[in-house]
């Protein structure tokens, strides 16, 4: 019976015994999960190579500059502690019964399980604390001799001393190496009695950053792997950089436990300084260094890794580390004291782990918030800054829809007015302006606009070129007031324009159309791309002509408009007369020339046209017939001479080819004519345009500019035939003005005579010179007509006898 009892005991005894093995057949081994220094050590497992001298020298370089390098986790001296260089062992990760595991494959093939050796086995099985790792179990399979661990997710305090994507503050540095510090009393205290290989390779960090110690423990199986590292092995070498001296000089009974110490005090230093053991010495290889601990230079000087400002910022840090790595083994701390001394340096000891995880997260929390906050209001700056842009480039009530994905449908507004105003004679500014000085130019005008219109209820709809179009009475309606607000902006406009000045041609004044309509609009947002809030219907087109049919310097209005803004006392209406305008008939239209209580000075449009060279308007009305007016003041007189204008423009922009300049043409080149001290009568003519432009050109002046010309012109009228027809009404024409009574008068000699009998003849031409008469103002286009006539033919004449005299 007490047989029985034994054997079972023993049985059950032996099957306890066992709990550690582990069949190879058992491990899963996922490769996918095997982190750098594991992957590294498993791909070379097979390439354990004897070291010729070419490989030596190679890794002595690879081992000096990595040894100085600090930074990349690959980079770090972890590789080169690796079986790369020729060590025994490699790692892996694998799962077992469920669980992930880091094994550890020994280089022996075999295991000879004694007693001694199981004995190992089950006390590394039964070791259970918060900083060592757990030991899972053995595999003594032969040829796969593997040793296996708890595995720790963020993998050994080497690739997070060398990982510089991890931020270590000083609490956490000290809480890595208390951990160990504790996790080595403990080792030191339980029946395993010392670590044997403690280096920062062989301290892992588990999820919660949790230092635990590893691969320590059955010095039996581990004894071959020992034996079998060679001392001139460069990559073996590392590996004794955390050995204390008495081991590298294999003394006998050394002290196991102060040995640990010694490598305790190594890895505090990585950890406070953030670098290798030896990282200070870049210029020594891993034997070199090995060789200077092992060998004493005197009793007091040992070499030892070099104390940097970091740690001497901290004397009690740095004399404990001295401590530790003392050459003495009696003066090294026991792991008790060094986790005692850790925790009196330690400027947060009361904190836990947790709670510096926790300050750590607070304080991150509140930065994070300060900077969502900071971030949160950069968005709201550019956010403001995107809709500003877009509400100056839509009314804000469609930027609104747009931007909640509504469409915009096209509104009618019953009444509203249109401006635009456009720059003369900007075609020639362009000939004799470089790009980028007409944008200027337009750049500061718009400006000055832009400015202006901020104080009425306008809306600007567009600038097309030098067109500058606005509208009032939309997007928000605003009753009758459009039209005021309209002529007042157009006004002030006007006004600022006196001040104006061409950037570039800073002598000449600019001078720009305005002609304003109202009407019933629809406004609407059209296209995908660019969209533009454009404003249709016949209110605007006319809008458009009143501007091009305006003169410079002049507010032109329709009568619609004027009708509108007479509702509105205070404003100075003038009327044009009766225009013909394209699509549209004929139209009476007016002039606003100023408001009551605005008291601006307004362009003095006589000095102005008289300094610029672009007096011409570029699209000059359709010629009217001049009505007769009793009513005619001199103001309407000279008004009434613009059909004039109108004709002889129409005149010398005749079809091409007849040596005829258009307007245009001739006042581009008009400068350079005046230089060479060519005067054409074209140009002659032109200056009378631009004086009638002025509005105060008398019939006098006019024809005494027109016999002028024909003066100078030395024209020949050698078989033609002149008709100018003579006065109509000579008393009713003298009734209007002083100069043109006198004219008449002096020029006419039979003041009895109703009509100027035809001339007929060269001798009566000559004659006009001396007796001259006039029915009216526009007399002129005939005698205009002739002259220019004449002076083609003798421009004619003039080519022919050059031709003829150049033939002979
Ligand atoms: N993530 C993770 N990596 C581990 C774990 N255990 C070991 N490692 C990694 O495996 C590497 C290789 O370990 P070993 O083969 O023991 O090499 P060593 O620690 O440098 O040297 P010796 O222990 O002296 O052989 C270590 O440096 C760690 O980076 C673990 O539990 N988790
Ligand atoms: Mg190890």
């Amino acid at each position: 019976m007490l047989f029985y009892i034994d054997r079972r005991y023993r049985r059950q005894k032996l099957l306890k015994s066992m709990l550690w093995q582990i069949r190879f057949e058992e491990i899963d081994f996922v490769t996918a999960l095997l982190n750098v220094s594991v992957r590294a050590s498993f791909k070379t497992q097979g390439m354990r190579r004897t070291n010729t001298k070419k490989n030596l020298i190679k890794t002595k370089s690879l081992e000096r500059n990595n040894l100085a390098y600090k930074g990349s986790p690959d980079q770090s001296p972890l590789n080169y502690h690796k079986p790369d260089h020729g060590a025994t062992m490699f790692g892996s990760v694998a799962y077992i019964r469920g669980s992930l595991v880091s094994v550890k494959r020994m280089s022996r093939n075999s295991v000879n399980v004694t007693k001694d050796v199981l004995q190992e086995l089950n006390h590394l099985m039964e070791l259970k604390h918060q900083n060592v790792c757990a030991f899972v179990g053995a595999c003594v399979d032969p040829g796969r001799i593997l040793l296996l661990w708890e595995y720790c997710p963020k993998g050994s305090l080497q690739d997070v001393i060398w990982n510089q994507n991890i931020k270590l503050d000083r609490m956490f540095m000290f809480a890595l190496t208390q951990d160990i510090a504790k996790g080595l009393d403990f080792i030191h205290k339980c029946s395993i009695h010392y670590h044997g290989n403690l280096k920062s390779s062989n301290c892992v960090v588990d999820s919660r950053w949790t230092c635990k110690l590893t691969d320590f423990g059955v010095p039996t199986i581990r004894l071959m792997d020992k034996c079998s590292v060679s001392v001139t092995d460069e990559g073996s070498n590392s590996k004794f950089l955390w050995t204390c001296p008495e081991v590298l000089r294999s003394d006998k009974n050394y002290d196991k436990q102060k040995a640990d110490i010694y490598s305790l005090g190594i890895i505090i230093k990585e950890v406070f300084t953030r670098s290798g053991p030896y990282t200070e010495y870049p210029f020594l290889t891993p034997h070199e260094i090995v060789n200077r601990v092992r060998d004493r230079v005197s009793r007091t000087a040992h070499f030892r890794p070099m104390i940097c400002a970091e740690l001497r910022e901290s004397p009690d840090l740095q004399s404990l580390i001295e401590e530790c790595w003392n050459e003495d083994p009696l003066i090294r701390p026991s792991a008790a004291r060094t986790m005692k001394a850790l925790n009196r340096i330690n400027p947060s000891k009361n904190m836990t782990m947790i709670d510096n995880m926790i300050a750590i997260l607070e304080k991150y929390a509140n930065h994070l918030e300060e900077l969502v906050a900071a971030r949160t209001s950069e968005l709201d700056a550019e956010k403001q800054k995107t809709e500003n842009l877009l509400y100056r480039m839509l009314p804000q009530s469609v930027a609104e829809d747009l931007k909640m994905g509504k469409t915009v449908k096209a509104q009618h507004f019953d009444e509203a007015t249109i401006y635009f105003s456009d720059i003369v004679g900007f075609t020639t500014i362009c000939a004799s302006s470089t790009p980028i000085e007409v944008v200027n130019l337009l750049n500061s005008l718009y400006t000055l606009f832009d400015d202006i219109i901020t104080r009425y209820d306008v809306y600007k709809v567009e600038t097309i070129g030098d067109a500058y179009m606005l509208a009032s009475g939309l997007p928000n309606k605003n009753g009758a007031r459009h039209i005021r607000e309209i002529a007042d902006c157009a006004l002030d406009i006007l006004a600022s324009i006196t001040t104006f000045s061409i950037p570039h041609l800073e002598d000449k004044n600019l001078r720009i159309r305005v002609g304003i309509h109202s009407g019933p609009v629809v406004a609407g947002v059209v296209g995908l791309a660019m969209p533009r809030y454009c404003l249709f219907g016949d209110t605007v087109n006319v809008a458009s002509r009143m501007e091009s049919t305006g003169l410079p310097l002049k507010i032109h209005l329709s009568t619609i408009s004027k009708e509108n803004l007479e509702k509105f006392p205070g404003y100075h209406l003038h009327c044009r007369g009766e225009i013909s305008v394209k699509g549209k008939g004929i139209m009476k239209t007016y002039f606003l020339e100023g408001r009551e209580g605005f008291d601006r000075p307004l362009p003095d449009v006589c000095d102005d046209l008289s300094a610029s060279p672009t007096s011409i308007p570029s699209t000059p009305a359709t010629p009217m017939s001049p009505q007769p007016n009793p009513d005619l003041d001199m103001k309407q007189t000279t008004d009434a001479c613009l059909p004039i204008k109108d004709f002889v423009t129409k005149m010398l922009s005749g079809p091409k080819g007849e040596g005829v300049v258009s307007p245009d043409e001739f006042i581009a080149n008009m400068h350079s004519d005046i230089d060479n001290d060519v005067v054409s009568p074209e140009m002659i003519v032109t200056k009378m345009l631009s004086d009638l432009d002025k509005h105060l050109i008398s019939a006098e002046e006019f024809m005494t500019n027109v016999l002028s010309t024909s003066e100078r012109t030395n024209v020949s009228h050698e078989g033609e035939d002149y008709k100018y027809t003579g006065i109509s009404d000579k008393d009713e024409l003298c009734k209007h003005s002083e100069p043109v009574k006198n004219f008449i008068t002096q020029t006419t000699p039979d003041p009895d005579k109703d009509r100027v009998s035809q001339v007929s003849s060269n001798e009566e031409y000559d004659s006009l010179n001396t007796t001259y008469s006039v029915d009216n103002p526009y007399i002129t286009r005939d005698f205009l007509r002739h002259m220019l006539d004449d002076h083609r033919d003798e421009v004619k004449r003039e080519t022919k006898t050059v031709e003829e005299s150049t033939a002979l």
